[in-house]
C-alpha cells in the first residue's frame, strides 16, 4: 500500500484524500499539509491525518500530491525543497504551472502534472497528465500512479506539456459551463413559474437524458440537434435566436480565454519568483 502526502486541504485535496482512503479501505496511510486552522480541524474530524507542515516521517511518503492554487506554490517550495526525497514523486494539479517550474523551485526532477476535474469523487472525472523526466519513472512506479489517477475516472495522457493548458480550459474548467448552461435551463423554469426544485428536476433529467442519448449512439451532436428540431418548429427556433448572438463562438472564446489564463499563471508565478 502506499502512502501518500498531500499538500493543501481544500477542495480538490479532500477530493482525492477521500478518494485514496476509500479504494483502501483506510485513512492512516494519507497525510494532509494544511495550512488554515478551520481546514485542519475539519479535516481532522473526517478522520485523516493532518498538520499545517511536513509531518517527521514525511520520508515515508512515496507519492506527494500539490494540491495548493498555483499562486500559492511559491509558499509550499521552501519547506519542500528541505524535505523532498530522491525517490519521491510529486504529483501537481495545479493549473498552469509547469514541470520545469517546478523542477527549477524544488530542485527534484520527478514530477508529474496533472489537470484532474470536479467529478472524480464519481469516479467520471478526466485526468489529463503529462510525465516529467519519464526515463526515471519505473514500471511499477508508472503503474501505481496511473492506478492512483484512474481511481477518479478516465485518464488521458498528453506527449506536449503545453496541451495540459487545453486540457485545463476543457475538462479542468468544463463541468463548471455545463452547470452554467443547466442554471440558464433552471432560471427559464423559475421564470415560467415552475418551483426551484421542479426546474431543477427538469434540468437534471434533460441533460441526463441528452447524455444517454449522446453515449448511445454513433451519430454526430449536429445530427441529433437535427432529430431533436422539427422544421419550423420550437427548437429550430431557439437556435435561430442562439446563432443571432453567437453563442457558439463566444462559448469557444471563453475555452480559449481560459486555456490563455492557463499559461499565465506560469508566467504570474515567475514574475513573483523574480521580485522576492
Ligand atoms: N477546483 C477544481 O475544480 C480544480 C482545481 N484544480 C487545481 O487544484 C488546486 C487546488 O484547487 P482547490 O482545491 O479548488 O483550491 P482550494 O483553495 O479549495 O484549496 C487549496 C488549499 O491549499 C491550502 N494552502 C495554501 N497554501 C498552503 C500552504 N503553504 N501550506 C498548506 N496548505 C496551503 C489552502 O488553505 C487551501 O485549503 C489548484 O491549483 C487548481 O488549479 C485542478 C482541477 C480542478
Ligand atoms: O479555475 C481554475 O483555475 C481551476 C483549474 C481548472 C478548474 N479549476
Amino acid at each position: 500500500m502506499n502512502k501518500i502526502l498531500i499538500y493543501g486541504g481544500g477542495n480538490m485535496g479532500l477530493v482525492y484524500a477521500k478518494t485514496i482512503s476509500e479504494y483502501y479501505h483506510a485513512k492512516d496511510h494519507v497525510f494532509i499539509v494544511e495550512k488554515r486552522e478551520e481546514n485542519i480541524k475539519k479535516i481532522k474530524s473526517l478522520g485523516f491525518l493532518c498538520s499545517n507542515s511536513i509531518p517527521e516521517n514525511f520520508k515515508s511518503y512515496d507519492y506527494i500530491i500539490l494540491a495548493v492554487k498555483p499562486q500559492d506554490f511559491i509558499s509550499i517550495a521552501t519547506p519542500l525543497e528541505k524535505h523532498i526525497q530522491d525517490n519521491q514523486w510529486l504529483i501537481s494539479i495545479m493549473a498552469g504551472i509547469s514541470c520545469e517550474l517546478i523542477k527549477e523551485n524544488l530542485k527534484h526532477k520527478k514530477i508529474i502534472r496533472t489537470m484532474p476535474n470536479l467529478a472524480i469523487p464519481f469516479k467520471e472525472g478526466l485526468t489529463g497528465f503529462y510525465i516529467s523526466s519519464k526515463s526515471l519513472l519505473t514500471d511499477i512506479e508508472k503503474k501505481n500512479i496511473l492506478d492512483l489517477l484512474t481511481l477518479g475516472g478516465k485518464i488521458l495522457e498528453v506527449e506536449d506539456e503545453n496541451d495540459l493548458n487545453a486540457i485545463t480550459a476543457l475538462s479542468g474548467s468544463g463541468p463548471a459551463y455545463f452547470f452554467y448552461f443547466i442554471e440558464q435551463l433552471q432560471n427559464a423554469a423559475i421564470n415560467k413559474g415552475f418551483s426551484k426544485e421542479q426546474a431543477r428536476m427538469i434540468a437534471i433529467q434533460t441533460l441526463k437524458g441528452a447524455l444517454k442519448v449522446l453515449e448511445n449512439s454513433e451519430d454526430t451532436c449536429e445530427t441529433l440537434i437535427q432529430k431533436v428540431s422539427s422544421r419550423g418548429g420550437t427548437t429550430e427556433a431557439a437556435f435561430q435566436v442562439f446563432n443571432e448572438y453567437n453563442l457558439g463562438d463566444n462559448f469557444i472564446q471563453g475555452i480559449n480565454r481560459a486555456n490563455e489564463r492557463s499559461e499565465e499563471f506560469g508566467q504570474e508565478l515567475k514574475n513573483i519568483i523574480l521580485n522576492k
